[in-house]
């Protein structure tokens, strides 16, 4: 037998793993590296968080992966380059990392990588009958796996789409396994580029579970922050909106793209919600003069009213007493975003996922943590499927010999 697949088994038979969490999501901000000791597969999941780390961008790198980052037009040779160089670039933050905790790579079992996401198109969003649902995540596992010398599942999103999803939210899973609470409608709601939340009934009835999109979370605001205040890489607090006044005729033409209207689950990305998709909606409604002040204000409305009509129109949703929204990402600490949420939405009770023992910045490297902890133990003929969540394996494993 190849040694590396007697190597992977291993791994699988471990009563223990230790697996490395990455995600880089949609604000380009750095890549969460979240070090997880596993404990079983499925329902029966036990995981905790040793060790997180947020290992910032550079400026140069966020230059770098905006030449490409949800642009229909690009450089090809430039997404060419990023595709390694992200891969390494990301080895060589998990090796500091592992440095910084005084671990050494062998004694991590597996890395799980989210990627870069440079592109998404759902079908509903390119439009194209012929062509299916896609999704492109760069930063290449192999060149992860090498550089560290761990083993290294990636790309988990293509399994997703081949098996009829839009290769996201795959939040649904890992929140299903680990947060689901039998008596405690819960809905687990990721605040970060874009706004995302699962839905995980009481019950437990599987049938009801599922995860969508809603529409911007931050990446409006961090768009025009950063053109307005080039200092700032977003509006810290929410500060900046607090200062200005919600042009009402703007917010109702921001709101009335179809994605709203949508069944769940859907997605979306800043392919779609991006600053031409404003520009549009502020010479629809005359609002082409706003201030910086009253731009932000309304994109800020914008993001959270998305939240609050999704929620509202969620019909499985029931607004009982026992409903709780565990908040995660970086748009918890926009508190103007989160007191319009608690002001529009009274009969929810808010907290973050901290309360169910996940650091809410974090959990999306969890998620994938947990994902591949599925994909080396898991058995997908065992788990449910829900809407819009096959039950498949998901990632693609690379050796590092
Ligand atoms: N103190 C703060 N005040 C306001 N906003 C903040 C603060 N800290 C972080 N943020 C917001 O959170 C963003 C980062 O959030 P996060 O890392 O959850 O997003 P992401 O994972 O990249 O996005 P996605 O989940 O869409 O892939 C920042 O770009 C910023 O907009
Ligand atoms: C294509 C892609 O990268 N989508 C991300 C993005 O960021 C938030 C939202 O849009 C969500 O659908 C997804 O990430 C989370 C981790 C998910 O799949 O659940």
């Amino acid at each position: 037998m190849n040694p590396n697949l007697h190597h992977l088994v291993t791994i699988a038979q471990k009563p223990e793993r230790r697996i490395i969490g990455l995600m880089s999501g949609t604000s380009l901000d750095g890549l969460d590296v979240a070090l997880c000791r596993f404990m079983g597969s499925g329902t029966a999941t036990k995981v905790q968080v040793e060790q997180f780390a947020t290992v910032p961008y550079t400026e140069e790198v966020k230059a770098e992966i905006r030449r490409v980052f949800a642009k229909s037009q690009i450089d090809f040779e430039q997404l060419c380059l990023l595709n390694p160089w992200i891969g390494l670039l990301h080895a060589d933050m998990v090796l500091a990392c592992l440095r910084d905790w005084h671990l050494a790579p062998a004694e991590v079992d597996c890395i799980a990588s989210h990627g870069q996401t440079v592109f998404h198109a759902p079908q509903r969003q390119h439009g194209r009958p012929d062509f299916p649902n896609a999704t492109l995540q760069i930063g290449d596992g192999d060149h992860l796996a090498v550089r560290t010398g761990i083993l290294t599942i990636s790309d988990f999103r293509q399994k997703h789409a081949a098996a009829g999803g839009e290769g996201a939210p795959l939040a649904a899973y890992g929140d299903y396994l680990l947060l689901s609470q039998a008596g405690e409608d819960r809905i687990l709601l990721n605040l970060g580029g874009i706004a995302n939340f699962t839905y995980l009934p009481g019950s437990l009835d599987t049938a009801k579970v599922f995860a969508t999109d809603v529409g911007p979370g931050n990446t409006l605001l961090d768009a025009f922050t950063r053109q307005f205040f080039p200092k700032q890489s977003f509006d810290t607090n929410g500060d900046l909106a607090a200062q200005g006044r919600v042009h009402e005729a703007l917010l109702a033409a921001l709101l009335a793209h179809p994605f709203f209207a949508a069944d769940f689950p859907k997605t979306t990305g800043p392919e779609l919600f991006s600053k031409a998709y404003v520009t549009a909606a502020q010479q629809r409604a005359q609002a082409t003069d706003l201030s910086p002040f009253d731009l932000l204000a309304t994109l800020t409305q914008f993001s959270a009213e998305g939240i609050i009509r999704a929620v509202e129109r969620c019909t499985v949703v029931p607004t009982a007493a026992n409903l709780g929204i565990y908040a995660s990402g970086g748009g918890t600490y926009n508190s103007l975003v989160m007191n319009t949420l608690r002001k529009r939405l009274p009969n929810f009770t808010f907290r973050t996922t901290a309360d169910l023992g996940i650091n809410p910045d974090a959990k999306e490297a969890v998620l994938f943590a947990t994902l591949a902890n599925e994909c080396l133990v898991g058995n997908p003929a065992a788990e449910p499927s829900q809407p819009g969540s096959p039950a498949v394996s998901m990632g693609k494993i690379s050796f590092a010999f």
